[in-house]
């Protein structure tokens, strides 16, 4: 399991991740999601000790993370970094080799590599050639060329087009399945929900909400019910009551805090029978939401910063 625990960054006086605890198991992929700024980048970093963090602690599978921990992990950075005018084969047996996987070894990995990426083509090419949904694959290729036990990914599907989410998130499946644990950040949340067991939510350096996506989902009750009755006309005007969609006799209303779902019962009965009476399941889009809604004061931006420097 990779674990963070207490794990705090400032820089200057602003505090980018402040006392944030997470745990990602081997095998499950964990969405990282949080508003632009939030520190999902820091935390990535922090992970593989590009940054040190002033306070916490990172460690994988008990053992604190030190270098020879971090290569068991696999890194995709926020600013990539592979050498455009270098040719793909020869860029990635350079870094299997660098990670510490013999140079024999290293070259059939990167031939199976290049083939299950639909990539064993265009390996003498220079990675400046490529698409940029192609250099997007070889930055997982690089991730994952020394088969690392679990990949750190910042924002590996921006950019890409829905046939290369497929491709990569199909990647990234199969390697789960064999016990890889993923974390990625992405701002993509539907993205999220189709692909991730669980995910952290993060707002202002803080884990507002973190688990496996059900059990947020109910812990977070949802204000969203699914009505089938006697007509739809019953639920205008019904205080704290938001009609949301109508399709012959069923409604989607959303309903208020203050409202009990028991008066919207008593309302739909009132009109004639009811068949059906469900809150629909929040979706990941309504938790974030829900979990970013506390007002916590927002860092400084980069920006911002930069101009008062
Ligand atoms: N090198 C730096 N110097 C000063 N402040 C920084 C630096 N890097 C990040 N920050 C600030 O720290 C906070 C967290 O930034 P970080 O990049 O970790 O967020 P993020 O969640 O990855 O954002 P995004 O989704 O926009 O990539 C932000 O307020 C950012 O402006």
């Amino acid at each position: 399991m990779l674990e963070l625990q207490g794990v705090s960054k400032k820089y200057g006086d602003r505090l980018a991740v402040d006392d944030l605890a997470l745990a990602v198991e081997p095998g499950q992929m964990f969405g990282f999601v949080g508003t632009n700024g939030a520190g999902k980048t820091t935390t990535m970093r922090i992970i593989m000790g590009v940054l040190a963090p002033d306070a916490g602690s990172v460690s994988w599978q008990g053992r604190p993370a030190d270098a020879d921990v971090r290569r068991n992990f696999g890194y995709m950075p926020e600013e990539r970094g592979l050498y455009p005018k270098m040719r793909i084969k020869e860029q990635l047996a350079y870094l299997a080799v660098l990670r510490g996987t013999p140079k024999a070894s290293a070259e059939t990995a990167v031939d199976e590599l290049l083939a299950e990426f639909g990539l064993a083509e265009r390996g003498n090419d220079r990675v400046e050639q490529l698409s940029l949904g192609n250099q997007q694959r070889v930055q997982l290729a690089a991730a994952l060329v020394h088969d690392p036990e679990f990949l750190i990914l910042d924002e590996p599907f921006s950019g890409l087009d829905p046939v290369g989410v497929d491709a990569l998130a199909h990647i990234l499946a199969q390697r789960v399945q064999r016990g890889v644990g993923v974390l990625f950040s992405s701002h993509q949340l539907d993205l999220v929900e189709r692909l991730c067991d669980a995910v952290g939510i993060i707002q202002a350096g803080r884990i507002v909400a973190s688990g496996p996506v059900n059990e947020l989902r109910s812990r977070n009750r949802s204000r969203r019910f699914r009505i089938v009755g006697s007509g739809t006309s019953w639920a205008d005007g019904l205080p704290g009551v938001q009609v949301v969609e109508r399709n012959g006799t069923a409604l989607v209303v959303e309903l208020a805090e203050s409202q009990s779902d028991q008066v919207l019962l008593d309302a739909a009965r009132a009109a004639g029978p009811v068949h059906e009476f469900r809150p629909l399941a929040l979706t990941l889009t309504e938790l974030f939401r829900e979990a970013v809604s506390e007002p916590v004061e927002l860092p400084q931006t980069r920006e911002t910063q930069e101009v008062s420097a």
